[in-house]
């Protein structure tokens, strides 16, 4: 039993898609692990009958019969489910034996959301430590949403698209376990691979079947490393990486960079010795910030034929007409999102604005336009840096348009926190949901 004086039982976390071999991992782990060490397992599913705890346990009982499973089912652990979670493993550290934990997420769970639980629970967090946040990926899958761009949007019933949720988890682990490779070719395997390094440059990818995996790289390795895990996205590291050169340009040639022109980069530089561009795993980034609003209508064509070669896309937009509110433009494969990010500081009250320019002393300010930007990150295959960026400067407004009632324009984006912009591919036809 833990007892306030032990070491903290370390925690692997398997995240990935519905059907992507989580439970198959998990078997075969559970029946090579060391016989050294008891594995407590916790099993969440999303349906009211947790046909995975079943198996595991099936598993469980043909072998040494001594670990213990606990199931967490109708809900997810990342977010309905989340206090409960917490409480769960604060009671299997008291009441159980055993020297590991291993989560098995839903197929829709964040694993950052999940970690965070760990992290945040107090208890949660004096009686465990972060070990390794594997994804386990479905190598078919994944070439067919990232590589051959393939509709796929089947097997999420949640708000997510399907894509988005693949890159998340991809994005927010330490350890990829690629699965399924059986089912694709040696060369389509490279692609995927190669897209997963620009997804997360920094984590280990092992090429699996059938879940066979050495437990010695993923159950107490001591892998966990925050700033790995959540800073490691690869397009976090494009944008930054691109601030930095940006930033040294500046330094050298003091250029200044005016709307329309060439790209701008702008806010907080922050010290990182291990930034690398994705050039350096085969794929192109592209930065482009300008300080001109998108036209809406233009905008939405754009985004509802994004350039094939484009693989990932994030950051913030501002749209006209939607003055208030930043716009988060999240794109992974074919599909794509836009919701609220938060407010613009210059549509904040003057008193809130002041405080919150104040803590930013590096904010890029225009003096009629505030912080309002556009400032997106693109990375993929061999990017057509220019076509891509004329395509999206045809989306601005024009000169004309600038003196134009923004207000009149037809706009879907989304006006509120609650809301998003989805493609809702029955209708073809993009459409505001609320979340
Ligand atoms: N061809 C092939 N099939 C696999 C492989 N790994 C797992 N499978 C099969 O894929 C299906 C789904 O595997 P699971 O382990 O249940 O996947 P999961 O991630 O736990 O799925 P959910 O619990 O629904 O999220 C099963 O029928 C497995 O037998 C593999 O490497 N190759």
């Amino acid at each position: 039993m833990s007892t306030e004086n032990s070491d903290p039982i370390p925690v692997t976390i398997l995240s990935g898609c519905l059907g992507a071999g989580k439970t198959t991992t998990l078997n075969y782990l559970l029946k090579n692990a060391s016989e050294e060490r008891d594995v407590a397992v916790l099993v969440n599913d999303m349906g009211a009958v947790n046909i995975d705890a079943e198996l595991v346990e099936r598993q469980v009982t043909l072998t040494d019969g001594e670990t213990s499973v606990t199931e967490l089912s109708n809900g997810c652990i990342c977010c309905g489910l989340s206090n409960e979670f917490g409480r769960t493993i604060v009671e299997l550290a008291t009441t159980a034996e055993f020297d590991v934990l291993v989560v098995e997420a839903s197929g829709m769970s964040d694993p950052a959301e999940v970690a965070q639980t760990v992290h945040r629970n107090r208890q949660a967090a004096f009686h465990y430590d972060l070990d390794t946040i594997v994804t386990v990926v479905d190598a078919a899958l994944f070439h067919d949403v990232f590589v051959a761009d393939e509709e796929v949007t089947e097997m999420t019933g949640d708000a997510k698209p399907l894509s988005d949720l693949l890159a998340e988890q991809v994005e927010f682990c330490d350890l990829v376990l690629l699965n399924k490779t059986d089912l694709i070719t040696e060369s389509e395997l490279v692609d995927v691979e190669s897209v997963i390094r620009a997804l997360q440059p920094q984590a280990d990818v092992q090429m699996i079947e059938h879940g066979r995996v050495d437990s010695n790289i993923l159950i107490d390795v001591g892998r966990f490393d925050l700033e790995t895990v959540s800073g490691g996205a690869g397009w976090k590291q494009a944008h930054q990486y691109h601030q930095e050169q940006t930033d040294n340009d500046d330094k050298s040639a003091h250029d200044s960079h005016g709307n329309g022109g060439e790209d701008r980069h702008d806010h907080h530089s922050h010290d990182h010795d291990h930034l690398h561009p994705p050039e350096e795993f085969g794929l192109t980034s592209l930065s482009y910030a300008r300080q001109r609003p998108f036209h809406p209508d233009r905008l939405v064509d754009w985004l509802a034929d994004v350039p094939n070669d484009i693989v990932r896309a994030k950051g913030l937009m501002w749209v006209a007409g939607r003055e208030r509110h930043a716009l988060n433009c999240n794109l992974a494969g074919t599909q794509v999102q836009v919701d609220v990010n938060g407010q613009w500081a210059a549509s904040m009250p003057a008193f809130q604005q002041k405080s919150y320019r104040e803590a930013r002393p590096d904010l890029d300010w225009d003096e009629e336009w505030g912080d309002r930007e556009i400032d997106l990150v693109f990375i993929g295959h061999d990017l057509n840096k220019t076509a891509i960026r004329n395509s999206l400067d045809e989306c601005l407004l024009t000169d004309a348009e600038m003196n134009e009632d923004w207000e009149r324009y037809e706009n879907p984006f989304p006006s509120r926190a609650e809301e998003e912009l989805v493609f809702d591919s029955d209708v073809e036809k993009w459409g505001v949901t609320t979340v």
